[in-house]
């Protein structure tokens, strides 16, 4: 179980998640969405320790995590791997060396600087990147693979960390429906069969509901929404949303998957849905 309370950081006058208090059993997928600036990159930040809290506590299975330091510090962020939105790879290092820097934290310096990997771990990284369907391109460069595959190298390099948790930043925001798709399928299924919690931000309404067992609604920083898809009702949906700067209804680009592929006209949407993309005209 991890828990969280009333867990705050604040930038300056600015407070960037206020006294969020949330508990996620293990195994759990979990959505955080909001609008942009709601606080839920810094949320996961503090999880992982990336930032540090302001206040508040956070703990797994009893442990206070916030507060750790040296050693232990560096084994809690290895039980859970980040996956960003720009994934985060080395570009001129090959898939493989990628994969294997999840060993980072348990490895000497020296062996890191050389590159020096034990055998098992070079299978186990290029058995984890089949099975993430991306096993062809071991020896390539990171930069010369698409988005989607340079995603799906950095969940093989997260799953390489052996973590409890996954946390992801907006792990499909600069990806075409289609691959985003592919790398929620993956970490759902992660989730699913070897029952790893995964708490990732999303960007979209409908990626979230079609997901994740749990979704967390932000808005300035306070948890607004907490529930199953099913309990997301218009009137929560406006809670975590509000309405516009400048007084406007919130609008369905603002919390589905919306793509104006080039050379197509800006009025036909890509959406993601269970069986696939399909284009609607807006
Ligand atoms: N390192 C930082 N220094 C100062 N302010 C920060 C820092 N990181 C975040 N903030 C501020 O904290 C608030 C929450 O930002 P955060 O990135 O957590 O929101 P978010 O919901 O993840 O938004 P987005 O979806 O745009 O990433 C914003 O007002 C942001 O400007």
């Amino acid at each position: 179980m991890l828990e969280l309370t009333d867990v705050t950081r604040r930038f300056g006058a600015n407070t960037a998640v206020d006294s969020v208090t949330l508990s996620i059993p293990e195994g759990q997928m979990v959505g955080i969405i909001g609008r942009s600036g709601a606080g839920k990159s810094t949320l996961l930040r503090m999880i992982n320790r990336l930032t540090g809290v302001s206040g508040g506590v956070i703990s797994h299975h009893g442990r206070p995590v916030s507060t750790l330091t040296g050693r232990e510090l560096r084994s809690w962020q290895r039980d859970c791997a980040m996956i960003f939105q720009q994934f985060n790879l080395v570009p001129r290092l090959d898939v493989v060396s990628n994969v294997l820097h999840g060993t980072l934290n348990m490895r000497s310096t020296f062996a890191t600087m050389f590159n020096l990997f034990p055998r098992e771990d070079i299978l186990r990284a290029i058995s984890i990147l089949e099975r993430l369907g991306v096993a062809e391109n071991a020896p390539k460069r990171a930069e010369a693979l698409s988005g989607g595959q340079q995603q799906r190298v950095a969940i093989a390099r997260a799953l390489m960390q052996s973590p409890k948790l996954i946390l992801a930043d907006e792990p499909i925001a600069s990806l075409d429906p289609l691959n985003a798709q592919i790398v929620m399928d993956a970490l759902k299924d992660i989730n699913e069969q070897e029952g790893i919690t995964v708490v990732t931000n999303l960007h979209t309404l409908d990626t979230a509901r079609n997901y994740c067992e749990r979704i967390i609604g932000m808005a300035a920083g306070k948890v607004v929404f907490d529930g199953r898809p099913e309990e997301l009702t218009t009137e929560a949906v406006r809670a975590i949303y509000g309405a516009g700067a400048d007084g406007e209804e919130i609008s369905e680009s603002m919390t589905s998957t919306s793509l104006h592929a080039r050379g197509r006209p800006a009025d036909v949407k890509a959406k993601l849905t269970p069986s696939g993309v399909a284009l609607e005209s807006i």
